[in-house]
Protein backbone atom coordinates (compact mmCIF):
# COMPACT_ATOMS: atom_id res chain seq x y z
CA UNK A 1 0.00 0.00 0.00
CA UNK A 2 1.29 3.65 -0.86
CA UNK A 3 1.93 5.99 2.32
CA UNK A 4 -0.83 8.64 1.47
CA UNK A 5 1.13 12.28 1.99
CA UNK A 6 -0.76 14.44 4.32
CA UNK A 7 0.33 17.73 5.86
CA UNK A 8 -0.02 19.19 9.55
CA UNK A 9 0.39 22.37 10.64
CA UNK A 10 1.66 23.34 14.19
CA UNK A 11 0.41 26.95 14.38
CA UNK A 12 1.54 28.40 17.90
CA UNK A 13 -0.36 31.71 19.32
CA UNK A 14 0.19 33.46 22.38
CA UNK A 15 2.42 30.01 23.73
CA UNK A 16 -0.65 27.78 22.47
CA UNK A 17 -1.09 25.61 19.82
CA UNK A 18 -4.19 25.26 17.56
CA UNK A 19 -5.75 21.68 17.56
CA UNK A 20 -8.12 20.35 16.10
CA UNK A 21 -11.15 17.48 16.83
CA UNK A 22 -12.16 15.58 13.27
CA UNK A 23 -15.83 15.01 12.91
CA UNK A 24 -15.97 12.97 9.86
CA UNK A 25 -17.58 9.46 10.68
CA UNK A 26 -14.39 6.98 9.62
CA UNK A 27 -12.08 5.00 12.69
CA UNK A 28 -10.88 8.94 13.61
CA UNK A 29 -14.28 10.32 13.85
CA UNK A 30 -13.55 12.82 17.26
CA UNK A 31 -10.08 12.72 17.10
CA UNK A 32 -7.81 15.28 17.58
CA UNK A 33 -5.04 16.69 15.07
CA UNK A 34 -3.54 19.11 13.70
CA UNK A 35 -5.25 20.96 10.84
CA UNK A 36 -4.26 19.70 7.31
CA UNK A 37 -4.87 17.40 4.96
CA UNK A 38 -3.76 15.15 1.55
CA UNK A 39 -1.26 16.67 -0.30
CA UNK A 40 -2.97 16.93 -3.83
CA UNK A 41 -0.89 15.96 -7.29
CA UNK A 42 -0.32 19.37 -8.37
CA UNK A 43 1.38 20.51 -5.41
CA UNK A 44 4.17 20.40 -3.23
CA UNK A 45 3.56 19.99 1.09
CA UNK A 46 3.98 23.45 1.85
CA UNK A 47 1.28 24.40 -0.68
CA UNK A 48 -1.13 22.20 0.49
CA UNK A 49 -0.48 23.39 3.97
CA UNK A 50 -1.02 26.92 2.80
CA UNK A 51 -4.70 25.64 0.99
CA UNK A 52 -6.01 23.47 3.68
CA UNK A 53 -5.58 25.90 6.33
CA UNK A 54 -7.72 28.44 3.71
CA UNK A 55 -10.32 25.74 3.25
CA UNK A 56 -10.78 24.93 6.98
CA UNK A 57 -10.30 28.39 8.92
CA UNK A 58 -10.51 31.08 6.46
CA UNK A 59 -6.82 32.33 6.65
CA UNK A 60 -3.43 33.10 5.41
CA UNK A 61 -0.90 31.27 6.42
CA UNK A 62 2.65 31.27 6.19
CA UNK A 63 4.74 28.03 5.92
CA UNK A 64 8.02 27.80 8.44
CA UNK A 65 10.55 25.08 9.57
CA UNK A 66 10.17 21.30 8.99
CA UNK A 67 9.11 19.29 12.46
CA UNK A 68 9.19 15.85 11.87
CA UNK A 69 7.19 13.65 10.31
CA UNK A 70 5.38 10.14 11.41
CA UNK A 71 4.19 6.94 9.84
CA UNK A 72 1.58 5.23 11.01
CA UNK A 73 -0.45 1.79 9.24
CA UNK A 74 -4.17 2.47 9.94
CA UNK A 75 -4.76 -1.20 8.29
CA UNK A 76 -7.26 0.72 5.56
CA UNK A 77 -4.21 3.22 4.91
CA UNK A 78 -0.77 4.15 5.78
CA UNK A 79 -0.65 7.45 6.39
CA UNK A 80 2.56 9.96 6.35
CA UNK A 81 2.47 12.59 8.00
CA UNK A 82 4.75 15.81 7.61
CA UNK A 83 4.47 18.42 9.94
CA UNK A 84 5.35 22.16 9.73
CA UNK A 85 5.58 24.86 11.57
CA UNK A 86 3.02 27.92 10.14
CA UNK A 87 1.90 30.94 11.10
CA UNK A 88 -0.51 32.80 11.01
CA UNK A 89 -1.15 35.94 8.59
CA UNK A 90 -4.54 37.41 8.39
CA UNK A 91 -8.18 36.73 8.66
CA UNK A 92 -10.15 35.46 11.38
CA UNK A 93 -10.67 31.44 12.29
CA UNK A 94 -13.94 30.21 10.82
CA UNK A 95 -14.25 26.58 11.63
CA UNK A 96 -15.43 25.19 8.33
CA UNK A 97 -14.79 21.18 8.49
CA UNK A 98 -13.55 20.63 12.26
CA UNK A 99 -15.96 19.57 15.36
CA UNK A 100 -14.16 22.36 17.17
CA UNK A 101 -11.05 23.79 17.37
CA UNK A 102 -8.77 24.53 20.78
CA UNK A 103 -5.71 26.78 21.56
CA UNK A 104 -3.92 24.07 24.62
CA UNK A 105 -0.20 24.93 26.19
CA UNK A 106 2.12 22.38 25.36
CA UNK A 107 1.49 20.72 28.73
CA UNK A 108 -2.06 19.88 27.95
CA UNK A 109 -0.94 18.55 24.55
CA UNK A 110 -0.68 15.19 26.30
CA UNK A 111 -4.34 15.05 27.54
CA UNK A 112 -6.12 14.82 24.19
CA UNK A 113 -7.21 11.93 22.73
CA UNK A 114 -5.27 11.94 19.27
CA UNK A 115 -5.22 10.65 15.99
CA UNK A 116 -3.06 7.79 16.65
CA UNK A 117 -0.49 8.96 13.29
CA UNK A 118 -0.02 12.08 15.73
CA UNK A 119 1.24 10.28 18.62
CA UNK A 120 4.82 10.58 17.47
CA UNK A 121 4.16 14.51 16.06
CA UNK A 122 3.42 15.27 19.71
CA UNK A 123 5.99 13.73 21.20
CA UNK A 124 8.53 15.22 18.76
CA UNK A 125 6.67 18.59 19.29
CA UNK A 126 7.48 18.18 23.19
CA UNK A 127 11.28 17.72 22.19
CA UNK A 128 11.54 20.55 19.64
CA UNK A 129 10.73 22.78 22.72
CA UNK A 130 12.98 20.35 25.67
CA UNK A 131 9.58 19.06 27.57
CA UNK A 132 11.21 15.64 27.70
N1 LIG B 1 -5.03 16.75 8.45
C1 LIG B 1 -4.64 15.78 9.23
N2 LIG B 1 -4.93 14.50 8.88
C2 LIG B 1 -4.50 13.55 9.71
C3 LIG B 1 -3.77 13.82 10.88
N3 LIG B 1 -3.50 12.64 11.52
C4 LIG B 1 -4.04 11.66 10.77
O1 LIG B 1 -4.01 10.46 11.02
N4 LIG B 1 -4.65 12.20 9.66
C5 LIG B 1 -5.31 11.42 8.62
C6 LIG B 1 -6.79 11.59 8.57
C7 LIG B 1 -7.12 11.37 7.10
O2 LIG B 1 -7.20 9.97 6.85
C8 LIG B 1 -5.90 11.92 6.40
C9 LIG B 1 -6.09 13.35 5.99
O3 LIG B 1 -7.12 13.43 5.13
P1 LIG B 1 -7.94 14.76 4.90
O4 LIG B 1 -8.17 15.44 6.19
O5 LIG B 1 -7.31 15.52 3.80
O6 LIG B 1 -9.24 14.23 4.26
P2 LIG B 1 -10.44 13.41 4.84
O7 LIG B 1 -10.82 13.94 6.17
O8 LIG B 1 -11.47 13.39 3.79
O9 LIG B 1 -9.79 11.98 5.02
P3 LIG B 1 -10.37 10.59 4.57
O10 LIG B 1 -11.64 10.41 5.36
O11 LIG B 1 -10.59 10.68 3.08
O12 LIG B 1 -9.29 9.61 4.95
O13 LIG B 1 -4.82 11.84 7.35
C10 LIG B 1 -3.46 15.17 11.20
O14 LIG B 1 -2.83 15.51 12.22
N5 LIG B 1 -3.93 16.11 10.35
Amino acid sequence: MTPLLVTAAILIKNQKILVAQRKHSDELNGKWEFPGGKVEANENTKECLKRELYEEFGINTAINDYLGESIYDYGSKIIHLQAYFVSHISGDIQVRVHEQIRWVSLSELEGLDWAPADVSLVNQLRTYFQLK
